[in-house]
């Protein structure tokens, strides 16, 4: 039998992307969820922050990271800038949209269905989390690797400046002893 590669990668795709490329797809992927949850609140009397909804995400990952044993702690630190992230997202749109009323949606998506994509993303992410564990415990190599895959999947997705502040929000716990404390030295 054939080893099977990581998660939703190619060795092809891993070589040009980087060890992170994969994490950083899934992470570009729920930015753009974020379009499709503005689109699903504006105009309507739901805000943009859902503290609820947020511990509800928060809550999930922690469990499902211990499951896999992960640092639950450090799941969900990656999870709220992923959270900040699409708010980012939103932020920016409804601005957008206000200032530009033609530039608004016409449709609008269903949130709850929207969370179940969210659901399933958190999954394959904590997925990504486990399998890029070692080259994220390795500082240097994590911020090389972590700016390689965020420069080209920025670029080959065609990311504008929202999207581009949002992928910067989402990625600052990717690589452990971000903070430099000694706790996250371990
Ligand atoms: O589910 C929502 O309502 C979202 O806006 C998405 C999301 C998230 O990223 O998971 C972001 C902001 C909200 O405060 C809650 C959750």
């Amino acid at each position: 039998a054939v080893a099977p590669a990581s998660a939703g990668s190619s060795v092809e795709a891993t070589a040009s992307r980087g060890r992170l490329g994969p994490l950083t797809d899934l992470v570009i992927e729920r930015i753009r969820v974020g379009d499709d949850v503005a689109a699903s609140k504006f105009g309507t009397d739901s805000p943009i922050e859902d503290p609820v909804r947020e511990q509800q995400v928060l809550a999930q990952v922690r469990k499902q990271a211990a499951a896999a044993e992960l640092d639950p702690d450090a799941a969900v630190a990656f999870f709220r800038d992923q959270i900040t992230a699409s708010k980012v997202v939103q932020k920016g749109l409804f601005a957008r949209w206000t200032a530009h009323p033609q530039e608004a949606p016409t449709t609008r998506p269903d949130l709850g269905q929207i969370r179940e994509r969210l659901d399933r993303l958190t999954t394959d992410l904590l997925a990504e989390l486990k399998n890029t564990e070692r080259v994220r415990d390795r500082p240097v190599a994590c911020s090389v690797q972590l700016a390689l895959a965020t420069a080209s999947g920025a670029s080959r997705e065609r990311l504008d400046r929202l999207h581009r502040q949002a992928l910067k929000a989402a990625t600052p716990s990717v690589c452990r002893t971000g903070e430099g404390g000694p706790a996250a030295r371990r």
